[in-house]
């Protein structure tokens, strides 16, 4: 038999068509429906940009102002979700307590045996919208805080803060939480949201996908690497009153001794982008604001020690969770929380792929290429 060109990770290879985004390594861009990310996240809220990914348009006022009514009535944590989340160790990752609670939250939906393309889109707003309240639940529990209830007068992301922090935060640190969700919202066939369109070609329902893509988007090759960003900002330790030209000299000394272990270090490249991610200058930016409004300058330090050293010794740049770690750092967030952030903005992205999918079905089912022993019998 002549030998299959196998293509490992499906690397460089098309799967299907899609209209939810296009990203464009050679001029490094990135649209959802079309539009720059860099322009939705310096204009809209994410609530405008969940509405883009799911309808292929931005909302008019009218719909905006229903489509917000139907968030901010879904915020609140269902009692029985709390239930099954309190029965999980604190010990427990809290991307393991996100995946339980989609799970949980698909069988409780009275539209759960309905994949209906009305249903489809009542179950993802839903979940949608009450993610954000089992994020928050989680870092709270494990710091012994009790639950916030949700505000309706804030919008996702402040009202997402508060049921965190239980304190209001100012415009800047929500308006950086804004950009972070906007960002991580969509992202084509990355590894997650290619599980949630198998899992939807079997004809499987919305929240196992969704299910099966927080499985995915937990490694620390894919979402969970905004996590592992801040343990090797750990490992080279945070020094608060360092200098930042202190700070990065430690980190490029810290990155030259990594590589030359020939390490992995978390936070950089990427699969589709070779010359640096899109998302990387807004969300950089954005961290930039966080460490001027938190006076860290120590954290600009350790990244640009990191960057510059991978950039000198490989080549490498940074992929967008690594400007989303430090920054969800400083807001306050549980390093272990990081991923879960990435699950509340990336359920979007998913359920858009899961809609399209269900349009125009057939089922995911690759060939290989079998190379154990030739046929044999039982003696
Ligand atoms: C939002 C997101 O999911 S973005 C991705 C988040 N993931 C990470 O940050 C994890 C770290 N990065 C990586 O592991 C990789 O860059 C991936 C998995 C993201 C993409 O990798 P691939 O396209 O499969 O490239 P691959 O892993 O084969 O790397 C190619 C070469 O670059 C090196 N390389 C790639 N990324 C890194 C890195 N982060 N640190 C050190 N070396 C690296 C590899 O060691 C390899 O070198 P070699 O040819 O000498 O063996
Ligand atoms: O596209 C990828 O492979 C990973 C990624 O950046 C994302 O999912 O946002």
């Amino acid at each position: 038999m002549a030998e299959q060109d196998i293509k490992k990770g499906l690397t460089g290879v098309v799967v299907d068509y899609t209209s939810v985004s296009k990203v464009n390594p050679d001029t490094n861009s990135l649209l959802y429906r079309g539009y720059p990310v860099q322009e939705l996240a310096a204009r809209c809220s994410f609530e405008e940009v969940a509405y883009l990914l799911w309808n292929g348009e931005l909302p008019t006022q009218d719909q905006l102002a229903e489509f917000t009514a139907r968030e901010r009535a879904g915020r609140a944590l269902d009692p029985v979700v709390k239930q099954v989340v309190d029965v999980l160790p604190d010990t427990a990752h809290p991307m393991d307590v996100c995946r339980t609670a989609a799970s949980v939250m698909g069988g409780r939906h009275p539209l759960a045996e309905d994949s209906s393309p009305e249903a489809n889109m009542k179950k993802a707003i839903d979940l949608w919208a009450a993610m954000p309240a089992v994020v928050a639940y989680d870092q709270r529990r494990r710091r012994g805080q009790d639950p916030v209830e949700p505000r309706d007068d804030l919008g996702y992301s402040a009202n997402f803060l508060w049921m965190t922090f239980g304190e209001e935060q100012v415009p800047v640190v929500v308006e950086a939480f804004n950009v972070s969700m906007i960002l991580y919202a969509e992202h084509s066939f990355n590894a997650s949201t290619f599980t949630a369109r198998v899992i939807t070609s079997t004809l499987s329902d919305l929240h196992s996908a969704v299910t099966g893509a927080i499985g995915a988007l937990k490694g620390p090759l894919h979402g969970g690497a905004n996590e592992a960003v801040m343990h090797t900002f750990d490992e080279i330790g945070i020094r608060p009153q360092e200098s930042l030209e202190e700070a990065a000299a430690r980190a490029k000394a810290w990155m030259e001794d990594a590589l030359a272990q020939k390490k992995k270090v978390m936070g950089f490249g990427h699969r589709v982008y070779k010359h640096g991610d899109s998302r990387v200058p807004t969300m950089k930016a954005a961290l930039d604001k966080m460490i001027a409004h938190y006076g860290r300058p120590e954290i600009l330090g350790l990244y640009q020690g990191l960057e510059h050293a991978m950039d000198e010794a490989k080549g490498i740049k940074p992929n967008l969770d690594y400007p989303a770690g430090p920054t969800y750092h400083l807001m306050g967030f549980d390093t272990a929380a990081f991923t879960p952030l990435f699950v509340a903005s990336r359920i979007t992205g998913w359920t858009a792929h899961i809609m399209e999918q269900a349009a125009s079905n057939s089922l995911i089912r690759p060939l290989s290429e079998y190379i154990g022993p030739e046929e044999r019998h039982l003696a």
